[in-house]
C-alpha cells in the first residue's frame, strides 16, 4: 500500500548529517512454510526521524525491521539505505551503517561494559586508543560513568543502565540508522518512561534514522515523530504522525488499537494554542496597591497577574491581599503554576492538578503570554481532539 504520510512535527531541516533516508518499495517476505511475514510494503523512513512500527503480536514489525539489516531476506521488492540496494551491499559494511538495540539488550555477559561497547569498532579495526576514547564519550553521552560502570559486568548493571549500554553499543560506530526492537519493554514503567525521555534527548542530540518496533502504542505516541500502524499479515494500516494517528485514524482497526481513550492520549501531543489562552488583568510590580485594587474592581477580577518592569512574570495578586498601601511587589506571591508555551496540554493540565490551582499560566521564556483556564483547556482538548490543534515539537516536553 502507498504509505505516504504528511509532515512530521519536527520538522525535518534538510538531511541531518549522519542520518540516511531507508525506503521499502513493494517489499514482500514470504517464510518458506508458507506464512506471509509482510506483504507489498511501500514504507518511506525519513533522514533524521524516528519512526515507529506498531502492532499486534505476529503482524510483522519484527520481519520488516529485520530486513532493513538483512537478518531476513525478502522475497521480493527492494530496500534502499540512502541510495544503495541494501541486497546488493555487502553485510559487513551495512551493519557497519546500521546500529541495531534489541530487547534484553543482548549484552556479551562474560564481557565487561566497556568492552560490550567497543565491539564494533574493534570488528573494524580501529586502534586501541581510538576505541577507548569512544568508548568514554558514549558512556558518558547515554548517562553511564565510564569510571563507576565501565568496568562492570552486565550483570552488575541495572536493567535501566544495561539498556543504556546497549544503545552506546550501537550508536558506537556513528551508524547512520539505528533499528531498535522493543528496547525498553525488559523495564519497569517508571524507568521505562525515564529511559524514553532520554533517549529522546538523546535523539536530538545525535538525529539518527530510527525504526524502533513497539506493540505499546502509548510508547509509539510519545516517542515518535511517525507512527505506522501494522495489522496481521504485515499490513500497514495507517502511516502518520501520533496527532494525526490519534485525530483521524482512518479505520476501525486503527481506532481500535490506538483506544477509546485516545482523545486523552492527544493531550501529551497536542500543544498549546495561543488563541486559547485568557488574560486575566495585569499590575505591575511597582504600582500602589490602591491601583491594583481599582483594576481588579474594574475587571471584575479576583486575581490579577504580576509583571515586573521587563512585562516579565513575577507573580499574582490576589484581592484579598491587595490591601491597604503599599506596593503590588510587597503583596504578590509567587507563581508555581506555570507552563513553557512549548509545553503539551497534558504538562499544562497536570500542571494545574498538582498545585490545584485554577489556571495555569504560559509563559515564553520569562514573558508572560496568558493563562489556561479548565474552561480554556476543555476547549482546547475539543480542538484537539477534532484535530485542530496545533501539535507540540516533541513529546519529550509532554
Ligand atoms: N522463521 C519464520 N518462519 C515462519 N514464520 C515466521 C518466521 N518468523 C516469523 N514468522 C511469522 O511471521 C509473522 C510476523 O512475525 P514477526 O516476528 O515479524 O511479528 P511481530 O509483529 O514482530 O510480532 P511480536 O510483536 O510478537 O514480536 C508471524 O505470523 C510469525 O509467526
Amino acid at each position: 500500500m502507498d504509505a505516504t504520510a504528511p509532515p512530521a512535527r519536527r520538522p525535518a531541516s534538510g538531511t541531518p548529517a549522519g542520518a540516511e533516508t531507508i525506503r521499502l518499495e513493494g517489499v514482500s517476505k514470504v517464510y518458506p512454510d508458507g506464512t506471509v511475514g509482510v506483504q507489498e510494503l511501500d514504507l518511506t523512513f525519513a533522514a533524521g526521524e524516528l519512526t515507529v512500527l506498531v502492532g499486534p503480536s505476529g503482524c510483522g514489525k519484527t520481519t520488516t525491521m529485520k530486513m532493513i539489516n538483512r537478518i531476513i531476506e525478502p522475497t521480493t521488492g527492494r530496500i534502499l539505505l540512502g541510495e544503495d540496494d541494501v541486497t546488493r551491499a555487502d553485510p559487513v559494511q551495512l551493519r557497519r551503517r546500521i546500529g541495531y538495540v534489541i530487547q534484553n539488550v543482548g549484552l556479551f555477559p562474560h564481557q565487561t561494559i566497556r568492552v560490550n561497547v567497543g565491539t564494533v569498532p574493534r570488528l573494524l579495526g580501529w586502534d586501541k586508543r581510538r576505541i577507548r576514547e569512544r568508548v568514554e564519550e558514549l558512556l558518558v553521552l547515554v548517562g553511564l560513568d565510564p569510571a563507576v560502570h565501565g568496568d562492570r559486568y552486565p550483570h552488575q548493571l541495572s536493567g535501566g543502565q544495561r539498556q543504556r549500554a546497549g544503545v552506546a553499543r550501537a550508536l558506537a560506530a556513528d551508524p547512520t540508522v539505528l533499528l531498535m526492537d522493543e528496547p525498553f519493554s525488559a523495564v519497569d514503567p517508571i524507568v521505562r518512561e525515564r529511559l524514553q525521555s532520554e533517549f529522546l534527548r538523546l535523539q536530538e542530540a545525535v538525529g539518527k534514522t530510527i525504526v524502533f518496533v513497539t506493540h505499546d502504542i502509548e510508547e509509539a505516541v510519545r516517542i515518535g515523530d511517525r507512527i505506522a500502524v501494522m495489522s496481521e499479515g504485515g499490513r500497514v494500516e495507517q502511516f502518520a504522525t501520533p496527532a494525526e494517528l490519534l485525530g483521524h485514524p482512518v479505520n476501525e482497526f486503527v481506532a481500535d488499537f490506538v483506544g477509546a481513550d485516545r482523545g486523552l492520549k492527544r493531550l501529551a501531543v497536542t500543544g498549546i494554542d495561543p488563541l486559547d489562552l485568557e488574560r486575566p488583568p495585569v499590575v505591575h510590580v511597582a504600582d500602589g496597591l490602591a491601583d491594583a485594587r481599582a483594576a481588579l474592581q474594574t475587571a471584575g477580577a479576583r486575581w490579577a497577574v504580576v509583571l515586573d518592569d521587563a512585562e516579565n512574570l513575577h507573580g499574582w495578586l490576589s484581592l484579598d491581599r491587595a490591601q491597604g498601601a503599599g506596593t503590588v511587589g510587597s503583596a504578590a506571591r509567587r507563581m508555581e503554576a506555570w507552563v513553557p508555551r512549548e509545553a503539551s496540554l497534558k504538562t499544562a493540565f497536570a500542571t494545574m492538578l498538582q498545585h490545584e490551582a485554577g489556571w495555569v499560566a504560559v509563559l515564553d521564556g520569562d514573558h508572560f503570554l496568558g493563562v489556561l483556564t479548565p474552561e480554556s483547556l476543555h476547549s482546547a482538548l475539543r480542538r484537539s481532539v477534532e484535530g485542530r490543534a496545533p501539535e507540540t515539537a516533541g513529546a519529550a516536553s509532554g
